[in-house]
């Protein structure tokens, strides 16, 4: 049984593929927080910006079967995009926790490229397109190769430095977002002093909050 809190049509809005047309996928739960608000001061992941508890949310739900989940995503994409790849990005909560080469393979049989955005603590089914891993402090690396390596950044126990001979095509810094503003606004500054003394590193944006998209 796959449990899926929200599944959307949206613009991937982070690192590489920012601005791609994408199925987002997140899936129920993550072994780094349980997502309550009175656990995330002790919890191994601090500064999630995500709800993943449940299944509630829009076009979430329990599916029995690969097969099924991969028609309900596919109903996500539009009809008439012949001509663009369809694509899917499970996330979560950690979606290492429950995808598996039964979905990949679902996916891959409806046409669609599959993309990971993954904490990098669990191993990977094969088959993955795209993998994305950002690493948290506190958690070692199952996951030391991959596609895109996106930091948020900063993370006192995660300095980038850490990262920078691991097997990525990209290495990208997110700003940690948080409130006050003044706070949001030191780490954006951070980030991109970092990445101007570093040109290994890329500034990701999360352009879906300034577009004010999902
Ligand atoms: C909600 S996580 C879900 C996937 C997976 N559990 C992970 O951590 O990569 C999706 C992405 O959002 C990033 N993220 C979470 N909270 C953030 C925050 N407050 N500011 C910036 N990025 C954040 C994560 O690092 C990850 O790259
Ligand atoms: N548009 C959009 N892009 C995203 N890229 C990674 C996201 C995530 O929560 O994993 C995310 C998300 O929640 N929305
Ligand atoms: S690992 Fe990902 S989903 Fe889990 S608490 Fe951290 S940012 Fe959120
Ligand atoms: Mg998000």
């Amino acid at each position: 049984m796959y449990h899926v809190k929200e599944a959307f049509y949206t613009l991937q809005g982070e690192g590489a593929r920012a601005g791609r047309a994408s199925v987002f996928c997140r899936f129920s739960g993550c072994n780094l927080w349980s997502g309550r608000e009175q656990d995330r001061a002790s919890a191994a992941c601090r500064f999630c910006d995500t709800d993943f508890i449940g299944t509630d949310g829009q076009h979430g739900g329990r599916f029995a079967s690969a097969d099924a989940l991969s028609e309900h995503l596919m109903s996500l994409w539009p009809e008439a995009q012949e001509r663009a790849a369809p694509y899917v990005v499970f996330t979560g909560g950690e979606p290492l926790l429950q995808l598996d080469e039964a979905l990949i393979d679902a996916m891959h049989a409806r046409g669609f490229e599959v993309a990971v955005e993954t904490n990098g603590t669990l191993p990977a089914p094969a088959g993955i397109d795209w993998l994305c891993v950002s690493p948290k402090a506190a958690t070692s690396l199952a996951l030391t190769r991959g596609d895109e390596l996106k930091l948020v950044y900063p993370q006192q126990e995660a300095p980038p430095e850490r990262f920078t001979d691991l097997d990525f095509r990209h290495f990208y810094l997110q700003p940690l977002d948080t409130t006050p503003l003044a706070e949001r606004t030191r780490h954006l500054d951070a980030t991109v002093a970092y990445c101007l003394a570093n040109p290994q590193w890329r500034l990701s944006l999360q352009t879906h909050k300034i577009t004010g998209i999902d």
